[in-house]
């Protein structure tokens, strides 16, 4: 049998269940890796919107992440709500300390569904300049992409533009979800010279709460299973596309996601698509 494998994340606690370190834990379980949990902060939020928030000290950051890379071989992880730029450079230079690089996932969390701010507008440029350079991969929505970019996104060549300064900014892919258009719900992925995207039918479901968080730790997930980049994002859209079909009302605001297991045979695609 393989040996299990080992995923972080580094985000913020979601007290209604449905984003934050509850969706990403909720995701790795299904997809059958052991997931470890950095907190960078706690939000009273539910599925209407985040009531409060508050912020951890950079030093328990630290020390929670101590704890968990000097006990266990982590082969993957993936950042979230970072809150702050001391939050950000902390996890910044600790993800610096690995001996050997695990796969970096970068959802650049800035504001909730309800718009609630996450991150500090003043620690932007911190996350340029610390974490992207480090990411192999960044998920931005169309509006963190925007702001991340100072682009306005109307069409497709907007997109291009986007991904390509975010490469400029260090960034080895870019991933920009296609959650906040209209039509069918098109990621696009550019990645070296390369551009894919990785299309589903939007589900007419009305609003979804934990669709990002959910995509991003899928693709964390995935990554430690198969070390490959195009098969974690194909097989991640897939596992956020089912939870999306599945979605279900559970509080006065958003929808959340269904999280079932998915097992092995999903990875075996890796295989069958290199055969
Ligand atoms: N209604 C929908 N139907 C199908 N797929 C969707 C729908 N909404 C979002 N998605 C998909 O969900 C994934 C997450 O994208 P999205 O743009 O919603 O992220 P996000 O805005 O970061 O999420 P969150 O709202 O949780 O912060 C993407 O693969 C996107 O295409
Ligand atoms: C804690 C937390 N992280 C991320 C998101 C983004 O959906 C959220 N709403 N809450």
């Amino acid at each position: 049998m393989s040996k299990t494998k080992v995923v972080m994340t580094i985000a913020g606690s979601d007290s209604g269940g449905g984003a934050g370190i509850q969706a990403d834990l909720k995701t790795f379980q299904s997809i059958g890796v052991f997931g470890t949990t950095v907190l960078t902060g706690v939000t009273a939020q539910n599925t209407a919107g985040v009531q409060n928030a508050v912020h951890l000290e950079s030093s328990l950051v630290a020390e929670q992440f101590k704890s968990v890379a000097e006990d266990m071989e982590i082969s993957a992880v993936k950042t979230g709500m970072l809150s702050n730029a001391q939050i950000i450079e902390t996890v910044s230079d600790n993800l610096a300390s690995f001996s050997t690089k695990p796969w970096i996932v970068i959802d650049p969390v800035l504001a909730a569904t309800s718009g609630d701010l996450l991150l500090e507008r003043q620690a932007v440029s911190t996350l340029l300049e610390k974490l992207i350079p480090i990411s192999d991969i960044i998920t931005p929505n169309i509006p963190e992409a925007e702001i991340l970019t100072g682009i306005n996104i109307d069409h497709s060549k907007d997109l291009q533009k986007a991904a390509h300064k975010l490469k400029e900014a260090g960034a080895k892919s870019v991933l920009i979800k296609g959650g906040h258009t209209s039509g069918n719900a098109t990621d696009h992925f550019f990645w070296e010279d390369e551009y894919h995207t990785f299309s589903a039918e939007r589900v007419g479901v009305g609003s979804l709460h934990g669709t990002g968080c959910t995509l991003g730790s899928a693709i964390c997930a995935y990554l430690s299973k198969t070390d490959d980049l195009l098969t974690s994002i194909k097989l991640a859209k897939k596992y956020v596309t089912q939870a999306i079909n599945n979605s279900f009302t559970i509080g006065e605001g958003s929808k959340v996601l269904l999280h079932s297991s998915i097992g092995d045979e999903e990875v075996q695609e890796k295989e069958e698509l290199n055969a």
